[in-house]
């Protein structure tokens, strides 16, 4: 999807939030059964996983490519997967959490369920081996743009600086996400891999 916009840059990223946001809540659930199958197909053809894989993923809010297949078959085959916790003491950076079938779980403050806190279950980001990020759009250059609380940005802020290569860090989208181009902010983490039901996007 394209989108052509002029006004400030805030402004501009606001509209492409809310744009971008009906356009994957506009998915009927088929469309979205279909994109979580995919999802997984073409997970387990690009991902070259180690045995067990530590990957962080997340459970999918607001239209968001579903997870939840992909998170059962990565623990089936007895891969750990981590999801995210908002930060209990800075709560402006996020904590990755095993999440397991019986994992004790709880609401953030979106509403959106996060294991409960469990510091000896707390993987530091240098020992996961993928990183899946949510987003809300990406441009063809791999910019993201996510739900606007710069959680993941802030997170990732040293890890991009450092120019460490693991974790290896892939955003999730589906494909109607995409816009030509957006506008950037400095603190914008650009990707090197988008999946989506119908690519890997590399850059
Ligand atoms: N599935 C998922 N989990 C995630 C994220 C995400 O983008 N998706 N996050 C990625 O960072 C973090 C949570 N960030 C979020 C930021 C804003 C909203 C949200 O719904 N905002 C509302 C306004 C909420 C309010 O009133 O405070 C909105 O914009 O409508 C949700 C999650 C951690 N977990
Ligand atoms: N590395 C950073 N250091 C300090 N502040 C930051 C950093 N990254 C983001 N922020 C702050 O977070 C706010 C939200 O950022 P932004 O709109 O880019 O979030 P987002 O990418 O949509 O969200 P997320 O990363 O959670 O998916 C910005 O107003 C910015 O001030």
């Amino acid at each position: 999807m394209s989108t052509i916009i002029s006004g400030t840059i805030q402004e501009e990223r606001a509209l492409i939030r809310k744009t971008v946001r009906n356009a994957r809540n506009t998915l009927s659930k088929s469309e979205q059964k279909d994109a979580e199958a995919a999802l997984c197909i073409n997970f387990f053809h690009y991902i070259k996983l180690p045995k067990p894989a530590h990957i962080a993923l997340y459970l999918s809010n607001d239209g968001e490519l579903d997870t939840n297949q992909l998170i059962q078959y990565l623990i089936d085959k007895n891969h750990h997967v981590y999801l995210p916790i908002i930060h209990p003491f800075d709560g402006t950076t996020l904590l990755f959490q095993r999440y397991e079938k019986n994992s004790p779980m709880i609401a953030n403050r979106y509403a959106i369920l996060e294991p409960k806190l469990n510091c000896s279950h707390i993987c530091p980001l240098y020992s996961l081996d993928y990183l899946f990020t949510p987003l809300v759009a990406f441009d063809e250059f791999g910019n993201r743009l996510g739900m606007g609380g710069g959680y993941y940005d802030k997170t990732l802020a040293n890890y991009h600086k450092t120019g460490a290569t693991k974790p290896v860090i892939v955003g999730l989208a589906h494909d109607c996400q995409k816009v030509h181009q957006l506008p950037i902010a400095a603190w914008d983490v650009p990707l090197k891999h988008i999946l989506t039901p119908s690519k890997l996007y590399t850059w």
